[in-house]
């Protein structure tokens, strides 16, 4: 079906990975850089795919620095690798991070990505595991003993829950998380039923956990029912009117990143340059095609 269709905009083979592990049979993706491919099909369906295109960037703030490395992670990992990353926090007690990851989905060409951030806490630690993935042998979530890399790298879809794979997506923890799951819910309820047999109709959850940018941070309760995939048929209108009208957007404040520090750069800069990757591709979509509708 085209609209389970998805362009993972990418470069990493390995978020690639992760983000069809999490999806599950919800979504087949498919990475490209920025040269998009010509889907095969009647006009509206190469449309449809084209437009769905979704880009993720990662930062690693080191709290001893103020949020640094944060967006420039990928130079600082490349240039010192793990044992220098650790180096850097050698004058300081404090070994706290966090990964801070954020999401830009594309409706359609010309149109405002959707963004979801998530964040996840943890601490700089002496490499362990596995080295095949970015820095995820030197972060250790809070809460467990073992480091990214050595967790157990499952998602069920089913359950709406699995133990930690990727902090950055298991640890939606903030907006993303609920609106992430929302979306794609909304987007797949009929497969969803088929899964587990429940339909939305049935199930109860305050009203109280959509959030639009104005409104947001909302109640421990219903972000709970929500990871574990619960989700009203009113949730579900709302969220479908937000995204409608385009008002998921994210807030220029929030409680954990203010403009002032090197999270609030961290946040902007990755923010700015998944839009630019959306942007981008969806010029290059139009161009290849010249048929995208409008
Ligand atoms: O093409 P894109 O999607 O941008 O892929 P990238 O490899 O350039 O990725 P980023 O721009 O997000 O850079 C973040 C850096 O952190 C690494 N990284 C990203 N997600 C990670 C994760 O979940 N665990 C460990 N390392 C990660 C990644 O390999 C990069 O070195
Ligand atoms: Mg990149």
């Amino acid at each position: 079906m085209a609209s389970r269709k998805l362009v993972f905009v990418t470069g990493n083979k390995k978020k690639l990975e992760e983000v069809q592990a999490i999806l599950g049979t919800f979504v087949e993706l498919t990475s490209q850089s920025l040269d998009l491919p010509e889907i095969q099909g009647t006009p509206d369906e190469i449309s449809a795919n084209k437009c769905k295109i979704i880009t993720e960037d990662t930062c690693l703030c080191f709290n001893a620095l103020k949020g640094l490395p944060g967006p420039y992670i990928k130079w600082f990992l490349g240039k010192l690798g793990h044992d220098g990353l650790n180096r850097m926090l050698a004058g300081f007690e404090d070994k706290s991070a966090y990964a801070l990851c954020t999401f830009a989905y594309s409706i359609g060409p010309g149109s405002e990505p959707i963004l979801f951030e998530g964040r996840t806490e943890g601490k700089i630690v002496p490499p362990r595991g596995p080295t095949d993935f970015g820095w995820d042998p030197i972060f250790q979530p809070d809460g467990f003993e073992e480091t990214n890399s050595q967790d157990y790298k499952i998602w069920d879809p089913k359950l709406g829950r699995g133990k930690v794979g990727r902090t950055n997506f298991i640890g939606l923890n903030w907006k993303g998380k609920e609106e992430f799951s929302g979306f794609w819910l909304l987007n797949h309820e009929d497969e969803r039923k088929k899964e587990t047999g429940v339909n939305s109709e049935q199930q109860k959850i305050d009203n109280d956990g959509v959030s639009n940018g104005k409104n947001e941070r909302k109640s421990k309760k219903s972000k709970k029912k929500l990871n574990d995939d619960k989700i009203s048929s009113e949730k579900l209108e709302k969220l479908e009117s937000l995204i409608e009208k385009s008002e998921i957007t994210i807030p220029k404040e929030s409680s954990i990143a203010t403009k002032t520090d090197m999270t609030g750069h961290a946040r902007e800069s990755t923010l700015k340059e998944a839009q630019n990757i959306i942007n981008k591709a969806e010029l290059d979509n139009s161009k290849n095609s010249g048929r995208i509708q409008e």
